[in-house]
């Protein structure tokens, strides 16, 4: 082992957990292995395909990654190879020969879970394990297997089949983000037979972590902050270079925008989206790992297989939606072990928006395989953690850790600004919270909502719809459960469905493989999707809808109904309303839904509005409160009547309410007083559209 690992990979030694990685794959055993981002993972699988006889077989989600690996392995004289769309009949058809004969040259075949998973690819797998030719499944980026994780990719779901149908052969399942929910679902539905369970720290020591509040009051823009990080990075260079840095944006207009703006400052950057053609891509990439372009303004589709050591800072321009895809995400930062920095910038208006993109009903979601525990706000829960990172009055490396199932010794951090400076973090926090009761109550009493003039980082109200509708696409697309009317989605299905019925041309289980790779790339990673079908359909004017009234949203009753049941679940959950009956809670959320309907103007701000809606009547401590929150200064305007009244709440219901005394939300703003609800029944209010 250590032999090959000079003479082949010229390393003096191991690191991490690499040799028992090694030694468990060699002894026949599955592994699960864990390691940072840059933590050599890809040596677990290469070293074995070395040393034992036969073929180890690497699933990949990309292809980028595949020919990345391969190309790297050649130049090291192994002799490897991965199948994919893009390779001739001539190339696979010598592949398959190969890896099918007597003794195979071949030492690692890298390939797509939606090849693997085919029948015809199965069968020649057969083939080569009745030979005793196959060494090793090594399951990259494997976290993609669950969809408790941030990149689902429905295919590594039917990797079980290799344990089903090969069942000697070892499974090594690798991955650089997975916290405990994950791994236990990695490990279940790779189906490992006792595995060794390698789990380094999550901990970068090397990247000093920074959440950068922006105020209201003060300018909500990043950039001219972005600008003084970069000018900071490049003094500190002897050489006076700019520093090598990512910059991750939501959309995919924000990363050219900022791209624009620094390359007009003199500093050298350029944007990378899936929206880019290829060849673009392809030359940013290679100007950025060059050097020349050293600042690479990005969305998520500046990806897995970024593999540069030298980055300084990685910037989020906008809130992440999940703690793992931060952590990936900032780890790009720093992997030659010099010192790095992650700066992630929180504002109130970023919040809201992802609050609201990540809240919006999936439309048919639930039909499909959705497992149950997932139903419902999972993305949600999952950004509320992310918020905790950005929120919590604590070390911020403790936070990540703790993510993950990490405990970081008191006194242990090696640099974040809370551990730096908390009486700072927690000013600059109080701050931020007392900006939005401020806000609320120079707007009246009424709840803070979006203009387009609110929403600084977008260029306009439509942005702020699409970016929710992409949201929504991006995440059913990362789900797998977005039903795709595009001709190549319908080509897709035409091919998996010969493939499934025997009839697996090559040409069939290469055209699924493609679709779902150009399917993952292109939506599953990139946020600021906006072809998708469903979107369009949204977007068209629902005959359906009500009746606009003057200066009201153009918004469909589909989408009217859906608002009123987050609203509705939102008043659910909020304990301090569990007297009131469903009847009145369906009321008080047509009353609130109306009030956002009726004072918006286009559907960007009645969207905006219904995300803040939503918020606080999950927050509202009282009845008086609901009625505040629907615009109503007293609360029988929204319609008690007689016939629905619930009369028969107990009476220590009203004593409770009174003896809170005035509500401390929009109660007391709005200028009502709870003498005003004493001794009255609570309303009921009646339901305007029967
Ligand atoms: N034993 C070792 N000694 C020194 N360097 C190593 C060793 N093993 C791997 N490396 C180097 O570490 C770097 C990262 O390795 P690799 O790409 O396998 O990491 P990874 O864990 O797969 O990262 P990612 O999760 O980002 O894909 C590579 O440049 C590799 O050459």
């Amino acid at each position: 082992m250590h032999t090959v690992l000079r003479d082949k990979f010229g390393f003096t030694s191991f690191q991490g957990r690499q040799e028992e990685a090694i030694g468990a794959a060699l002894a026949g055993r599955d592994t699960f292995v864990l390691m940072p981002t840059g933590g050599g993972k890809s040596l677990c699988y290469c070293l074995p395909a070395l040393v034992k006889k036969g073929v180890v077989v690497v699933i990949s989600p990309l292809i980028a990654l595949m020919e990345n690996q391969v190309e790297n392995l050649r130049k090291k004289d192994i002799c490897c190879d991965f199948l994919s769309s893009t390779r001739s009949a001539e190339d696979r058809r010598a592949i398959l020969d190969n890896i099918q004969s007597q003794s195979p040259q071949m030492r690692l075949l890298y390939a797509t879970p939606e090849l693997l998973t085919t029948d015809g690819f199965m069968l020649v797998l057969k083939n080569m394990y009745k030979r005793g030719n196959l060494t090793l499944f090594a399951v990259d980026e494997s976290h993609c297997i669950s969809s408790w994780g941030h990149d689902f990719r429905p295919a590594y779901r039917k990797l079980s089949v290799v344990r089903r149908e090969l069942p000697q052969v070892p499974i090594m399942a690798l991955t650089a983000t997975a916290a405990e929910k994950v791994q236990d679902d990695i490990v279940k539905q790779l189906r490992l037979r006792n595995p060794a369970l390698l789990v380094s720290s999550f901990n970068r020591p090397n990247i000093h972590y920074c959440v950068h509040y922006l105020f209201e009051a003060g300018a909500l823009d990043p950039l001219p902050h972005v600008v003084a990080l970069l000018k900071e990075g490049r003094s500190q260079d002897a050489a006076s270079r700019w520093p090598c840095a990512v910059i991750y944006t939501l959309k995919r207009e924000t990363a050219g925008e900022v791209a624009f703006s620094l390359s007009a400052k003199g500093i050298p950057a350029a944007a990378y989206h899936a929206g880019l053609k290829t060849a673009e891509r392809t030359c940013v990439l290679s100007d950025w790992a060059s050097g020349k372009t050293p600042v690479v303004a990005a969305t998520v589709a500046f990806g897995m297989g970024i593999d540069k050591a030298d980055v300084r800072l990685v910037v989020h321009y906008n809130l992440p939606k999940t703690i793992e895809g931060f952590y990936q995400e900032s780890g790009r930062a720093g992997r030659d072990g010099r010192p790095a920095k992650s700066v992630l910038f929180y504002s109130r208006d970023d919040r809201d928006r992802m609050d609201f993109i990540l809240g919006k009903p999936k439309k048919g979601k639930r039909k499909r395989k959705q497992p149950k525990s997932q139903q419902g706000n999972g993305e949600l829960q999952a950004f509320g953690q992310l918020v905790g990172y950005c929120t919590a009055r604590c070390c911020r490396r403790a936070i990540l850790l703790r993510h993950f199932g990490e405990v970081l010794p008191a006194g242990t951090c090696t640099g974040c600004d809370y551990c730096e400076d908390p009486h700072g973090v927690a000013e600059q926090l109080e701050r931020l919270e007392s900006e939005v009761v401020i806000g609320a109550a120079r707007r009246g009493g009424r709840r803070r909502s979006f203009g387009k003039a609110d929403l600084p980082a977008y260029a306009g109200g439509a942005d702020l719809a699409s970016s929710a509708e992409d949201g929504k696409d991006s995440s059913d697309a990362a789900s797998g459960e977005d039903e795709d009317d595009s001709e190549e989605a319908q080509a897709a299905k035409q091919a998996l469905k010969r493939a499934r019925t025997g009839d697996a041309s090559d040409e069939a289980v290469l055209s699924v493989m493609a679709a779902a790779e150009r399917r993952y790339a292109n939506t599953s990673q990139q946020t600021g999707c906006t072809s998708n079908s469903l979107l369009n359909k949204l977007r068209l004017p629902n005959t359906k809808a009500a009746p606009a009234k003057p200066g009201s949203a153009v918004v469909g009753e589909s989408m009217r109904a859906a608002a009123r049941e987050r609203i509705q679940k939102a008043l659910e959950a909020n304990g301090a309303l569990s007297n009131l009956s469903q009847q009145q809670l369906a009321a008080a959320s047509q009353a609130c839904e109306e009030q956002c309907f009726n004072t918006s103007g286009s559907k960007p701000v009645y969207l905006s509005k219904l995300s803040n809606t939503a918020r606080e009547a999950a927050k509202v401590a009282a009845v008086m409160d609901i009625t505040c929150l629907a615009g109503c200064a007293d609360p029988t305007d929204l319609g008690t009547t007689d016939a629905t009244q619930d009369a028969s709440l107990p009476e220590e219901v009203h004593a409770d309410k009174a003896a809170a005394g005035p509500s401390q939300g929009a109660a007391g703003r709005m200028g009502s007083t709870p003498s005003r609800m004493m001794g009255k029944p609570i309303p009921t209010v009646a339901l305007a559209n029967p």
